[in-house]
């Protein structure tokens, strides 16, 4: 039997809604800009799309909403999802694990890109900034997970390598996943499980395992 070498797990991580708190930021937003208007709280979201939830509450709002994630200093504003810079620590000192941030940017990316590099910078350090992947498309990126908040994924590619762990957030909370799918309810959920769990199907390590190496 040819031996083959294992190889890392690669983690793809979410950055809005799993490290960044955009929900939170856009809300506390809203609330200054616009503070005689209707809101939709936290308790209330559903659905990926701010916009489109903003704009059934009454359709003006949907510009108003989308005025403030694309002002300067939105991006770089947020606050760190609760464990997660230290969640990101670890997974980036284990064994075996290659993490990457895995991000979109707004289609009008002026702010949004820059500031997402800076924020990785000043909460992560420089070492996460070279582990930053910006994609509209995160379909066509390889890797064995991707840990994100938005329901459904997709791009070019249907058959992607990873499988999506659906990170919880206000506006999927409430989602019923349909089996296999899996969750992670926060940071302090079975993170290092998951990433485990991957393991187990990877290419055995002769080296581990005493076999001669080919
Ligand atoms: C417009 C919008 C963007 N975003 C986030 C998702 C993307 O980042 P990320 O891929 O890091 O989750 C980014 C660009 O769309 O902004 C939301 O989470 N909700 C929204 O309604
Ligand atoms: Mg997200």
């Amino acid at each position: 039997m040819p031996a083959r070498r294992a190889r890392p797990v690669r983690v793809l991580v979410d950055m809005d809604c799993v490290l960044a708190d955009f929900e939170a930021g856009l809300l506390r937003g809203f609330l200054q800009r616009f503070p005689g208007e209707p809101h939709v709280p936290l308790e209330g979201r559903r659905g990926f799309s701010v916009r489109e939830q903003y704009r059934a509450l009454r359709p003006d709002l949907a510009d108003k909403v989308t005025t403030v994630f694309e002002a300067p200093g939105f991006f770089l504003d947020l606050e760190p999802i609760p464990g997660a810079l230290e969640a990101m620590r670890e997974m980036n000192d284990m064994q075996d694990t290659q993490v990457f941030i895995c991000t979109s940017p707004l289609m009008k990316y002026h702010h949004c890109v820059a500031e997402k590099y800076r924020w990785v910078e000043k909460h992560l350090g420089p070492q996460f900034v070279e582990r930053i992947i910006v994609t509209r498309d995160k379909t066509v990126i390889s890797g064995d997970l991707l840990i994100d908040d938005k329901e459904v994924i997709q791009g070019q590619e249907e058959t992607p390598s990873w499988e999506h762990i659906l990170f919880t957030c206000c506006h999927n909370q409430h989602l019923a996943l349909p089996p296999p799918r899996r969750r992670l309810r926060s940071w302090s959920d079975n993170w290092r499980e998951i990433i485990d769990s991957k393991r187990g199907a990877l290419p055995l390590d002769p080296d581990r395992l005493g076999l001669p190496q080919q």
